[in-house]
């Protein structure tokens, strides 16, 4: 039953403390008579209990105000009407019990609202009508790191500035709700005025540090990027995830583990693991915190799944596990992949290996194909030693630019590089040409010369055609190999020297050792790093390279404005054979260059007989008249002799053959036609 009534209070000072006290006592002796539970308030949406005199109190009901009392309970009719009629009546507030109880009844309010400030989480500070600190709980020293012993009796401002209650006080109007830094916290705070009989007479601050809250909201704010970040990884990652929770639940799939499997994703997740397919491991990884990798599945028999399984720790407890899962055919596609990625890394890493390898001297050797790359490795190599080299290679194949690179590349690069070319040097001369001649020694040793071991003391000596040394002299060059020392034609002192000796040959020594033509241990002497440089025809690669490169030193030596080369012009360069290498094509190149009126060198620039070798596969070459090849050395001879037949000059029968003129001498020489 419940029970209501309006009333004015006519109590002349209102609803104060000892009012309110004589009210309350009056409110628990009724509950206690009739069961029934009393409320007092200014409106319906206002009432509190009436047996508590902070609420009492709290109804700030005056003199004259309505005031609404309400009875709950099964006497309701009755203990409304008693407590009405109390509350009509006269207090008598000079009554010897009555003054016990309101002492007894305000000295325990006291007390409890002592228990609550000092207890409260939230900060309170009470300044009086002059803006002085009258109190300063235990929760606004821990906010404000302030004592109350050192504020209490201190103006606000002077220990808050910001605080506002001055201004609280001065206008008269609460501000609630509003937004403050303190030291290092936030605090949201309700600033009152107090009143008392109307007037202001303090204001107080309530609030509460809200610097946690605003942490905690900052790091889900994080937490909530964080997730969204995941998310969309999961979603997009090509591996299937599958994370399964400690009970065997799973609990997330992403759309390719889904997709993998074939299921829809509600019918997988929320679903025991064992209901989805049938392996075990993930409870061994449960059960030891240890992943297990390269698990094999089969679904269907036709879809191999291969995961690993990784635990999931929280707080150093395994609280489920995450799948991470690849189809077999995938994983295989990967590896194939895979392979064929590492064989290119594997090659361009030996492309780089090599360029990086060459020494700078070596960047004037033009040619990109791996057998020349090779050989320029080597020779590289080699400039690092001071052992002897043999170059081996066809004429014109660069083996002198070989030689002279390795020499520059080397630390005797500040000391002379002498060429000699034995197979130019009469056989008469070429020892006083090597070792030098003490004055009157021969005939015609006019004065005293120095050789060229001698000149090259401290350096390299190159020697070229090393094959056309006599027996002779092949004794001699093996003892300055081995000894370092030498004599003068006709000198009796002995020269010591320091150098390092490369030689070249386009011969076969090994065949000229078997037919007694050259020694066996100089051989070995010479043959310490072989190099041998490939034809121009096996690096096919190389003539484009090499035409551009000619084209441009030479256009520029010449000072004659030729730019390119027509594509046309270039495939027939290609498919020459080249019998001269590449001094053939650098001739060709300065021909051209010499007499074309063109921009571009165009096919019709080129020589003839290139085209002819182009049109038709027809040989240039005719066989034999038992209808047999003939030996390299006699076409050798016959071409010499017909081109020295016509162009009459060694230059000018080098120049047309793509050799040297002292090639075309010692060639000449060695097959006699011209005399010796
Ligand atoms: N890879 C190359 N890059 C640039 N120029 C080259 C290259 N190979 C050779 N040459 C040039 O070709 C010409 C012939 O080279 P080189 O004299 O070194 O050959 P060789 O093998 O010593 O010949 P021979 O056996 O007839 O003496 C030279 O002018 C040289 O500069």
């Amino acid at each position: 039953m419940l029970r209501k009534q309006s009333i004015v209070f006519e109590h002349k000072k209102g609803l104060h403390a000892r009012v309110a006290a004589l009210i309350v006592r009056k409110a628990n002796q009724l509950q206690n008579k009739y069961k029934d539970k009393l409320f007092i308030g200014r409106d319906e949406g206002n009432l509190l209990p009436a047996t508590s005199l902070i609420s009492v109190t709290s109804t700030n009901v005056k003199y004259k105000d309505e005031m609404l009392v309400v009875s709950k309970g099964g006497n309701a009719d009755k203990s409304i009407i008693e407590f009405v009629d109390f509350l009509k009546g006269r207090f008598d507030l000079e009554n010897k019990s009555n003054r016990d109880t309101i002492d007894q009844l305000l000295q325990e309010a006291t007390l409890t609202m002592d228990k609550v400030f000092n207890n409260i989480a939230n900060g309170v500070i009470i300044v009086d009508k002059e803006g002085i600190i009258t109190a300063f709980n235990p929760a606004a020293e821990r906010i404000t790191e302030l004592s109350a012993n050192k504020v209490i009796g201190e103006e606000i401002n002077s220990i808050i500035p910001n605080s506002r209650l001055k201004y609280i006080i001065d206008s008269g109007e609460a501000e609630v709700g509003k937004r403050q830094e303190i030291n290092q916290a936030t605090i949201i705070t309700n600033r009152t005025p107090i009143f008392y009989n109307n007037k202001i007479i303090g204001a107080v601050a309530v609030f509460q540090d809200i610097s946690t809250l605003e942490r905690l909201s900052g790091e889900l704010k994080e937490v909530k990027v964080l997730k969204e970040r995941l998310d969309l990884i999961l979603e997009s990652v090509q591996d299937g995830i599958c994370v399964i929770n400690k009970d065997g639940i799973i609990e997330y799939v992403n759309p390719t583990y889904s997709k993998m499997l074939d299921i829809d994703e509600e019918d997988i997740v929320g679903y025991p693991v064992e209901e989805i397919y049938d392996d075990k491991n993930y409870q061994k990884v449960l059960n030891t915190g240890e992943g297990i990798t390269g698990v094999v599945r089969e679904k269907n028999n036709d879809i191999v799944i291969i995961s690993n399984i990784y635990p999931i720790q929280v707080d150093g407890e395994v609280d489920g596990v995450v799948l991470v899962s690849k189809k077999k055919t995938e994983i295989e596609k990967l590896a194939d992949h895979l392979k064929e990625l590492s064989a290119k890394a594997e090659y361009l890493e030996q492309e780089l290996k090599r360029e990086k390898k060459l020494d700078s001297s070596f960047k004037r050797i033009i040619g990109r194909s791996g057998v020349l790359k090779d050989s320029l490795v080597r020779a590289s190599k080699a400039a690092e030693t001071s052992s002897t080299v043999l170059i081996r290679g066809e004429s014109g194949t660069g083996k002198e630019l070989v030689a002279e690179a390795i020499h520059y590349a080397s630390s005797r690069k500040d000391k002379p590089f002498i060429r000699v070319n034995c197979a130019a040097i009469p056989s008469s001369l070429i020892e006083s040409e090597l070792f030098g001649h003490e004055k009157g020694s021969f005939t015609g040793a006019i004065n005293k010369k120095v050789g060229k071991f001698e000149l090259a003391d401290g350096g390299t000596i190159f020697l070229d055609e090393i094959g056309e040394l006599s027996i002779e002299l092949q004794v001699k060059l093996l003892r300055v190999l081995q000894e370092r020392e030498f004599e003068r034609v006709g000198g009796i002192d002995r020269i010591s020297v320091d150098i390092r000796v490369i030689t070249a040959t386009n011969r076969n020594l090994e065949e000229m050792i078997k037919d007694g033509d050259f020694r066996e241990d100089l051989y070995y002497r010479l043959n310490v790093i072989p190099i041998i440089l490939p034809p121009l025809r096996e690096r096919k690669e190389d003539i484009p390279l090499l035409s551009d490169y000619f084209l441009h030193t030479l256009s520029d030596k010449l000072n004659k404005k030729v730019d390119s080369i027509s594509q046309e012009a270039i495939d027939l360069l290609t498919n020459y054979s080249w019998p001269g290498n590449v001094r053939e094509l650098q001739n060709i190149i300065e021909r051209v260059i010499n007499f074309t009126d063109h921009l571009e060198i165009q096919v019709e620039d080129l020589p003839d007989y290139l085209k002819n070798n182009y049109k038709n596969e027809n040989s240039l070459i005719n066989l034999n008249s038992n209808g047999e090849v003939a030996s390299l050395e006699e076409y050798e001879r016959e071409i010499i002799k017909q081109a020295l037949k016509k162009h009459k000059s060694f230059n000018a029968t080098g120049k047309v053959l793509g050799v040297t003129h002292k090639t075309v001498a010692a060639k000449a020489r060695k097959y006699g036609l011209v005399k010796k």
